[in-house]
């Protein structure tokens, strides 16, 4: 074994422009395939794709004539040790990495491509099925819609997604991991993660559960007690969103004091003409503003930020790194609408953390773990939803009401957004490593989610469902091969990393009420924890940003506290009980 020192840096050093190489090959290929999904471009994406994947296991191969152990430069050692981070890579036999790479990209294009007839009409995800989910107030047509998504991939992707579990395993376990969700797990590089993310979840759960109470008692309200049972779990349909995932598109029937000023800004930003380019450049402002990194010229001239015509594409949002350090994209179906510009910053934050580690070698320009890559464009998004900063820029009119009522009702709509999600994201990883160790057998994988979905989110699918359907395939990134555990870590350590920035630029007072909006001392303390990428293990970054090394609920407890206080008393006024009784008739495992 090699101990010398020197001669692993020129390794590395050789090992980063080949890896910038293939890598760049590989997104510019992918690219092309997901802005023009055909047969062609699917060829090239997989090919591209393969010859990244035989540069990873030979780098890995060759890293290990190494004796990384010898080495005294710990930045040296953690780029060794990330030399086994190749993924699908591991998959020795050709046939089967051929197999399994071209299931990822068929799996994509079924999910990318799925349509629900309706009448002389074909319903595209997005805009379509989104906009109807999130709108139609009607019992029967959302059932429709939520049952048509399902019927239309659902089923196809099924026996697909059985054979890339066993060519993922196998491929993953060449790499000496158990199987993919104990890889996925090394990635946070916590030895107690799981117990971690129990203790998180137990600490806010009490939060949910007097949320979705109050929820099921409003829904109740607007669709009748005999739709909705108060000790019922809440039919999933009915919720705004294809997932039940997050339940902002109904706020305006849960709120909780009518005649305050609009919050849901979507009419506002149509009705003065905003666009996808003004999204855009609103949140590329708000980015400069805290003395962050503007977009380059390449993202501005080659992101697709609006859906094209007279041609098929992935329309799930993503950001891509071109590994070349100038060439970053965003591409998204945009739509004018307040959860697209939510969405606008999420993607931009992933942009932001791009830049700020672009000099970094290649294996360290990831998030400090998964969840940070997430949390980033939702932190800022955080300042952006005030209402303060709302008006700032021309969404909201007239005199800023800022009574408790008004209060409440903003901390409503967020807590639909962000508290609501944390079982849905606690969930998605719970049912895929179960999939994944062999404890959900292929033969009852529908059944075992809704069980999850009932445990955790208490919902219930509006119509039967078997083992014909394949419910978790029309979540984007089940069939996508995108691990979710990520989006719950988020949604716990952006709160950390708002108050940090919070304290930052000297806000004094209730923290919902932060704005950041051009604070240097706010925005350095993000960058200099982004520049880090991967380098470090992220307690330090983690540490550097908020002066902490753990994650913790605490301020985003500290952030929801009037309204859970409000929520109790509420539920108690009116005699609503939390929770729900186990419930059969509607998930039914005989075939159809
Ligand atoms: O999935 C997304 C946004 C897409 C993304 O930005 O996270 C995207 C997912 C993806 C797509 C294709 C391949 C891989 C991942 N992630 C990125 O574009 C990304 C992430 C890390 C590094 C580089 C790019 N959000 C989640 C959760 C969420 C987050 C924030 C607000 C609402 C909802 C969802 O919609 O269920
Ligand atoms: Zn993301």
């Amino acid at each position: 074994l090699i101990t010398d020192e020197e001669q692993a840096r020129q390794w590395l050093d050789q090992y980063n422009s080949l890896a910038e190489h293939y890598y760049s090959l590989a997104e510019e290929a992918n690219w092309a395939y997901e802005t023009n999904i055909n047969p062609q471009n699917q060829q090239a994406q997989v090919q591209a794709s393969l010859n990244r994947d035989k540069f990873k296991k030979e780098a890995y191969d060759n890293s290990t004539q190494f004796d990384v152990n010898s080495f005294t430069n710990e930045t040296v050692k953690r780029l060794f040790n990330k030399m086994k981070n190749i993924g699908n890579a591991g998959l020795s036999d050709q046939t089967k990495l051929n197999r399994l790479t071209r299931l990822l990209a068929d799996m994509k294009q079924v999910y990318s491509t799925g349509k629900v007839p309706d009448g002389d009409r074909e319903l595209v995800f997005e805009p379509d099925l989104t906009n109807e989910l999130a709108n139609s107030r009607d019992y029967d047509r959302l059932q429709f819609i939520w049952k048509g998504w399902r019927d239309a991939v659902g089923p196809t992707l099924r026996d697909m997604y059985k054979e890339y579990v066993t060519l993922k395993n196998e491929a993953i376990g060449e790499l000496g991991y158990n199987d993919v969700g104990d890889y996925w797990r090394s990635w946070y590089e916590t030895p107690t993660f799981e117990d971690d993310l129990e203790a998180l979840w137990q600490e806010v759960r009490p939060m949910y559960l007097e949320l979705h109470a109050y929820v099921r008692r409003r829904l109740g309200e607007f669709y009748g007690k005999d739709k909705i049972d108060e000790n019922d779990p809440i039919p999933a349909h009915l919720l705004g969103n294809m997932w039940s995932q997050q339940w902002n598109n109904i706020y305006d029937l849960v709120e909780p004091f009518s005649g305050k000023q609009r919050i849901d800004v979507t009419s506002a930003m149509v009705n003065k003409g905003w666009d996808a380019l003004r999204m855009f450049n609103e949140s590329e402002q708000f980015f400069t503003s805290l003395g962050l990194i503007p977009m380059t010229p390449d993202f501005w001239r080659d992101s697709m930020i609006v859906r094209p015509e007279g041609r098929e594409v992935v329309c799930y949002a993503s950001a891509w790194d071109f590994y070349n350090r100038r060439d970053f994209r965003i591409k998204m179906c945009t739509e004018v609408t307040q959860d697209d510009l939510q969405t606008v910053h999420h993607e931009m934050g992933h942009i932001e953390y791009f830049l700020q580690y672009k000099d970094q070698p290649v294996p360290f320009r990831d998030g400090a773990n998964p969840g940070f890559h997430e949390a980033v464009g939702d932190c800022l998004a955080l300042s952006v939803s005030t209402p303060k900063h709302l008006k700032e820029i021309g969404l909201i009119d007239g005199v800023l009401q800022e009574d408790d009522e008004a209060d409440i009702n903003y901390l409503m709509k967020q807590a639909l957004e962000k508290i609501a999600f944390l079982p849905f994201a606690y969930m998605m990883d719970q049912w895929r490593w179960k999939v994944f160790d062999g404890r959900i057998t292929p033969d009852n994988m529908n059944q075992e989610w809704w069980k999850l979905r009932q445990q955790y989110q208490g919902i219930v699918p509006p119509v039967k469902r078997d083992e014909n359907d394949f419910d978790p395939g029309c979540k984007f990134h089940i069939p996508a091969d995108v691990p979710y555990i990520r989006y719950f870590v988020s949604f716990i350590v952006q709160f950390q990393f708002y108050e940090a920035m919070c304290d930052a630029s000297g806000h004094t007072g209730p923290l919902y009420k932060c704005d950041f909006y051009r604070s240097p001392e706010a925005g350095q303390l993000l960058g200099d924890m982004l520049k880090l990428g991967s380098s470090r293990p992220w307690p330090e970054a983690m540490e550097a940003i908020t002066g902490r090394r753990a994650m913790s609920a605490a301020p985003l407890v500290r952030y929801f506290e009037p309204l859970t206080t409000w929520l109790r008393q509420n539920n108690t006024d009116s005699g609503t009980k939390t929770g729900w009784t186990r419930f059969e008739p509607w998930t039914s495992s005989a075939p159809k």
